[in-house]
Formats: structure tokens, C-alpha cells, sequence
């Protein structure tokens, strides 16, 4: 409760992105059609502003890690699959996050609405692609386990050009569809279905990524 009160305060004068229902039914629409919706300018320029200097400050200060494969249990770092570092975001202590916090909640609850879904918890971490590494074609629930339902992806590369790389490729029957990873995008697609690879990146590439959990963050690994 005194947590609760604490984000509340902090992110009372915040500008939160308010969307109408129709345009979350617009999203959700697209999404159960094609397993994927692709949503521009998601957050206000405030928030995108705190989440962007957020990335800056926990790369200068090296937080980012090499990022595993697979589960707790068969975590192996395997530079050929996937070369990007990784910040994994803990929302009671990374406060200065909190308005992103209160904006995903509100997501989960308008998908849990409106999906039918029963998401009860978030996950997110940053990511970093230095220049030449990708991630290899993959599905983001690990083997024998759903308990991520839906994943997300906000970029946060201000000048991205054609040319630069580091597309998100989405695999489908009808042709694979590249998405550039520009700033303040955000990217949902349904996690057991899309299969999807990070394109060689020819800068540094920066983005958040996150997955929608049917149980609390820890549990799925019981
Ligand atoms: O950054 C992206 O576009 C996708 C990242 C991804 O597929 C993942 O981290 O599982
Ligand atoms: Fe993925």
C-alpha cells in the first residue's frame, strides 16, 4: 500500500499517454488478426524522455550484461544466437521508471479487459545491440512453458535510418514483414506464435523489452 502511495505521488504530475477505448479495441483488433500490432509515438515525449535517459545512465554506469538463452535452469550465453546486453528493470527499486510502470499496468489492464486474458504480472529488461550482432529467429516462450503470453518491444533509436539495420523480422506465411526499430515505437505480438529475429545491426541499437505474464515474475520458473 505505502508502495502504491509512493508511485502514485511520484507520478502525479507525469504526463501518462491516455488512449480512448476505441483505440485500444483498434489495436486489439489487429492483434488477434495477425498476431502482431505495430504502434508509433506509444508513450507521451516525457515518459519516452525518462526512459530514454534511464537507458543512457545505466550504460554509462555498465549495467548492462551480456543476455542468456533459455530458462534459470539452462542458461547458457551463446554469442552466436543473440549479441545483445541487457538491463533487467526491477520496478520497486528503478523508480525513475515509475511513469512507465503505471502506463504498462494500465496496457496490461486494457488487455486483460479486452483480450480476455488473465496477465497478472510484467517483465521488462533494456536491451543493447552493439554494431554487427543480432538475434537469431526464435519464439519468446521457452520450451514446455507459457507464462509469457504477450511480448513488447519500445525502441528507442532516435535518428534510425534505412540502412542502419537491426529490423525486427516477423515470420509469416504471407512474407516476412521487417519493422525499424524507431524511437518511441512500440511493437506487441503474441509470444507463443511470432517468430521473430533481430536483423545484423549496423549501429548501436536500444530498446526496452518486456513480456506480459500469466504468473507473478519468479513463479514461472518453479
Ligand atoms: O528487439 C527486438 O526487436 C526483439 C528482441 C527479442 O526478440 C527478444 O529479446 O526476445
Ligand atoms: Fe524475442
Amino acid at each position: 500500500m505505502e508502495f502504491l502511495f509512493g508511485v502514485i505521488l511520484r507520478t502525479l504530475f507525469i504526463e501518462l499517454k491516455a488512449y480512448s477505448d476505441e483505440v485500444y479495441l483498434q489495436w486489439f483488433d489487429e492483434l488477434a488478426q495477425k498476431d502482431f500490432v505495430v504502434i508509433d509515438d506509444y508513450l507521451s515525449e516525457e515518459i519516452f524522455a525518462k526512459v530514454f535517459d534511464f537507458f543512457q545512465v545505466k550504460r554509462d554506469d555498465d549495467a548492462l550484461a551480456k543476455a542468456g538463452i533459455g530458462t534459470l535452469g539452462d542458461h547458457t550465453i551463446a554469442k552466436e544466437i543473440r549479441g545483445d546486453y541487457v538491463y533487467w528493470i526491477d520496478k520497486n527499486t528503478d523508480t525513475e521508471l515509475d511513469a512507465l510502470h503505471v502506463q504498462m499496468d494500465d496496457l496490461v489492464a486494457k488487455v486483460n479487459r479486452y483480450l480476455f486474458l488473465s496477465i497478472s504480472d510484467f517483465e521488462y529488461h533494456l536491451a543493447f545491440y552493439p554494431k554487427g550482432t543480432y538475434y537469431q529467429k526464435h519464439l519468446d516462450q521457452f520450451k514446455g512453458r507459457n507464462n509469457r503470453q504477450l511480448s513488447y518491444v519500445l525502441y528507442l533509436n532516435k535518428d534510425w535510418q534505412q540502412g542502419d539495420g537491426g529490423e525486427l523480422r516477423i515470420f509469416r506465411e504471407e512474407g516476412d514483414l521487417d519493422i525499424a526499430p524507431k524511437a518511441n515505437r512500440l511493437v506487441l505480438f503474441k509470444s507463443g506464435v511470432v517468430e521473430h529475429e533481430v536483423l545484423t545491426t549496423e549501429t548501436g541499437r536500444m530498446s526496452l523489452t518486456g513480456w506480459m505474464l500469466n504468473n507473478p515474475v519468479g513463479l514461472g520458473f518453479l
